[in-house]
């Protein structure tokens, strides 16, 4: 799953243990977001495409596309209507045609691509009205 910023810093207010591991109070950590959504542990085979994947409740911070805690996104909800009105006005007013179906990823700096860059044919419907 891809997420848009790969990684995001923090810096430790505390000296503090997690997960085994000593973090001194003013180190900076960078919480690696792609790791974390390609953890097969938290999202079983996550190279696939498979939005049904959030039906399922997830695991507190396994998913953070827009960062978490109390710098989290301050856009995420007007980030979330605006691709939803896009990908609805996408998926209702055109008719879509699929050019080349290979499903295949590769990977560019860190982020998955189709590799075929998805080639795909939008016809308006009823005039684009
Ligand atoms: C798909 C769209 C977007 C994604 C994936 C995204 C992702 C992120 C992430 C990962 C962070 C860092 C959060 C953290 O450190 O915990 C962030 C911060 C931020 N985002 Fe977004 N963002 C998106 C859209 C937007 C939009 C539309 C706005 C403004 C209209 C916005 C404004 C901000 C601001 C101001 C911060 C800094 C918040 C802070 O440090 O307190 N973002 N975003």
């Amino acid at each position: 799953m891809s997420n848009v910023l790969l990684w995001f810093p923090r810096v430790a207010l505390n000296d503090c243990t997690i997960e085994g591991y000593e973090i001194k109070k003013g180190w900076h950590v960078n919480i690696d977001a792609t790791c974390i959504h390609y953890d097969p542990d938290l999202h079983p085979d996550p190279m696939q495409f498979n939005p049904s994947r959030f039906d399922d409740m997830q695991k507190p911070c396994s998913f953070i596309p827009f960062g978490s805690g109390r710098r989290t996104c301050i856009g995420m909800n007007m980030a979330k209507v605006t691709l939803l009105v896009f990908l609805h006005r996408l998926t209702s007013r055109y008719k879509w045609t699929v050019d080349d179906p290979d499903t295949s990823l590769e990977k560019k700096s860190h982020i998955p691509w189709l590799r075929n860059g998805c080639p795909i044919t939008l016809k308006p419907l009823n005039n684009g009205k």
